[in-house]
């Protein structure tokens, strides 16, 4: 089975947040953003309802019409007597036809507004969230939350929920100038709204669930677009394209299938919402037209009320697309909310100690760590110094959690217990802009951005400085990375590499990432087995130059290779949740036997690796 989907990630959570909030009080939350938005709304609103009650306006008329000149008109063979009531008629036509139009202008751009303005509210919370969260959450259930959700919630916003207010209000009125029209005959047509109603109601409780779980599924099909699309050289590799397919296309069929259960619901519902009024209608003809006969009811009032029965027809049979909207936003908005509501419990202290002249010195205090409470700990009473301007090698079995403890130092997590301190303040009391400018980090998969190579290195400096000591860092990076290949590339430094950097190859990636780490001239420096894809001739130069860049910076290195390792003042081996040894590459190897075996297992590793990369590389 190919890696299409993250199985060991909820793709959501299962019980959504907001599942016990009713439809008003969840969508309510949307109220601080909408806000700004709200005088353009109600305007909106206003408009809308001025042409709903002009449409209203035009049956009454007619009533006076058939009532008055047409028949005094029609036997005294005198038409301009129609000419006033045919004006008014078109007068109200024209009017609601631009109170329409302004309705739509209205709303057209609060509506685009609130989108924009929630969609960076996600954004913003997203990149706050830590690794952590981002460890649990699949990228396409974002992805789809920020694209699709908030784009339903848009339409809703401009269209469905005036729409519901105003189809509310003209259906309410409807009834009220029904029953002045024509008396009794109104309240039958009132009974004929009990049904509607409770079948508007069930329909809503059933269609809530359908539509979390067709907008869950969006999300995940999403994801596996999403993640073929980025593991597509491992699934051409492994020639498991076919499979990818395969999951792709069921998940599509499942979606396919919800969103038939949907539209069924929606077609059921609308032909209820059709035939209950037009049956109502068919037994009012049938008693109005014997009232008339009786002369209880004038022809003019029963042709009003058939008129402004047609009027009020409307908003019925629209009211289970405008019922479905507001709940597809409803689950939109819960699906939004789940995301900002998420706790983030990596936040600035409320007082930050400053953190002055940097000297760099590190230390690890009985740290433990574990992902969540109920997991075993991947550190367990780490003890670590890295004095100031030195260089440790961070040595461990595959899994013993170096990239974890690599990730205290800049608070990408934070410690369960103990402390990480730099220059004796523990990291949790400073604000994380000011320890992120002091820690840099170098990730084995390197990431990069669609952007120029100029912008990906130049990430992590400070934008205030003058732009020939940026120029002159870039460079001065570029050339200990020995990333001299960024000249041969069209524009040099200028050309925009592609998204996440693929069009460069995995080692041209690395030494991006690490010219990056290095022109943000850290106090500390954490490069993550840095190196592992370069050649051993690069892998030497690059040893050279960042040897020169490690003096005086204090530099925590996950080693997987003797040569790294070589990079090092001193070794720190982690084994079983902590530190077991610490001294030279010499003194460990002659004392210390789990250091020995480490190493000889690394080297069987790299060899392993070598040999993978040399596959790859020929798959492609
Ligand atoms: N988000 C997570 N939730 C739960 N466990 C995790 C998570 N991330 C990593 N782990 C586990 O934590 C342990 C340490 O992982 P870590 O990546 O720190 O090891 P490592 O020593 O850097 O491994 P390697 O040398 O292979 O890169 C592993 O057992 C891993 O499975």
């Amino acid at each position: 089975m190919p890696p299409t989907a993250r199985a060991d990630r909820p793709d959501s959570p299962s019980v959504p947040a907001g599942s016990d909030l009713s439809t008003l009080a969840s969508l309510r939350r949307l109220l601080p953003t909408v806000r700004p938005a709200l005088p353009r709304l109600v305007a909106g609103l206003v408009a809308a309802l001025g042409a709903s009650l002009a449409a209203l306006a035009i049956p009454r008329v007619l009533q006076v019409l058939v009532e008055g000149p047409l028949a005094a008109g029609a036997a005294a063979g005198d038409p301009a007597a129609l000419l006033w009531p045919t004006l008014a008629v078109l007068a109200l036509g024209l009017l609601e036809a631009g109170l329409i139009l302004l309705r739509r202008t209205l709303v057209m751009y609060p509506g685009t507004r609130v989108e924009a303005a929630l969609r960076t509210t996600l954004f913003r919370h997203l990149l706050q969230l830590p690794a952590s969260f981002h460890d649990r959450w699949a990228g396409g259930q974002l992805l789809s939350r920020s694209m699709t959700d908030l784009g339903l919630l848009r339409r809703w916003l401009v269209f469905g929920l005036l729409q519901l207010v105003v189809s509310t209000i003209t259906v309410v009125v409807g009834i009220a100038v029904l029953v002045a029209t024509a008396g009794w005959l109104g309240l039958v047509y009132l009974v004929g709204a009990v049904p509607v109603v409770v079948i508007a109601y069930r329909f809503s409780r059933r269609y809530r669930v359908i539509a979390r779980t067709s907008q869950d599924q969006s999300g995940d099909l999403a994801n596996t677009v999403e993640e073929s699309v980025h593991g597509i050289r491992v699934l051409k590799a492994f020639g498991r394209g076919g499979d990818a397919l395969e999951s792709f296309t069921g998940q599509a069929e499942q979606l396919r299938r919800t969103e038939i259960r949907k539209a069924g619901n929606q077609a059921t519902v609308t032909t209820a919402l059709h035939l209950i009024p037009e049956a109502t209608l068919a037994v009012c003809l049938v008693l109005g037209v014997w009232s008339a006969a009786e002369g209880q009811l004038t022809v003019g009032a029963l042709a009003a009320f058939f008129l402004t029965a047609a009027v009020i027809n409307g908003p019925v049979v629209d009211l289970g697309m405008t019922l479905s909207m507001t709940l597809n936003a409803r689950t939109a908005v819960d699906r939004f909310f789940e995301v900002v509501e998420t706790a983030n419990p990596l936040t600035d202290p409320a007082e930050p100690r400053e953190l002055g002249t940097v000297r760099g010195e590190v230390t690890l205090r009985d740290v433990t760590f574990r992902h969540e409470a109920d997991e075993p700990p991947v550190l367990d009473g780490v003890d670590l110094d890295l004095p100031a301007g030195t260089t440790t090698a961070l040595v461990g079995l595959t899994g013993s959690g170096k990239s974890t403890l690599a990730m205290l130092l800049p608070r990408l997590h934070d410690v369960t217990t103990g402390s990480v301190r730099l220059d004796g303040v523990d990291v949790r009391d400073l604000r994380r802009h000011d320890l992120r400018r002091a820690v840099a980090v170098a990730f084995e998969e390197p990431t990069l951005f669609s952007t120029t190579v100029r912008e990906n290195v130049l990430l992590g400096v400070d934008d205030s400085l003058p732009a020939p000591e940026r120029e002159r860092l870039l460079h001065s990076s570029l050339d200990v990375a020995r990333a001299g290949f960024v000249h041969d590339l069209p524009q040099g430094v200028d050309t925009r590499i592609g998204e996440e950097g693929l069009s460069l190859s995995g080692g041209q990636r690395q030494r991006l990432a690490l010219a990056r780490a290095i022109a943000a001239r850290p106090r500390v420096l954490v490069l993550d087995d840095p190196l592992s894809a370069l050649d051993v001739t690069t892998e030497e130069a690059v040893t050279r130059g960042l040897r020169e860049v490690l003096a005086g910076t204090t530099s925590l290195v996950i080693a997987h290779r003797p040569s790294t390792v070589a990079l090092a003042d001193r070794v720190a081996v982690l084994s079983d949740g902590r530190i077991s040894a610490v001294g030279t590459h010499r003194e460990l190897l002659a004392r210390d036997p789990h250091y020995r075996y480490v190493v000889a297992s690394l080297e069987e590793d790299w060899v392993a690796h070598e040999h993978e990369t040399d596959l790859t590389q020929e798959a492609r």
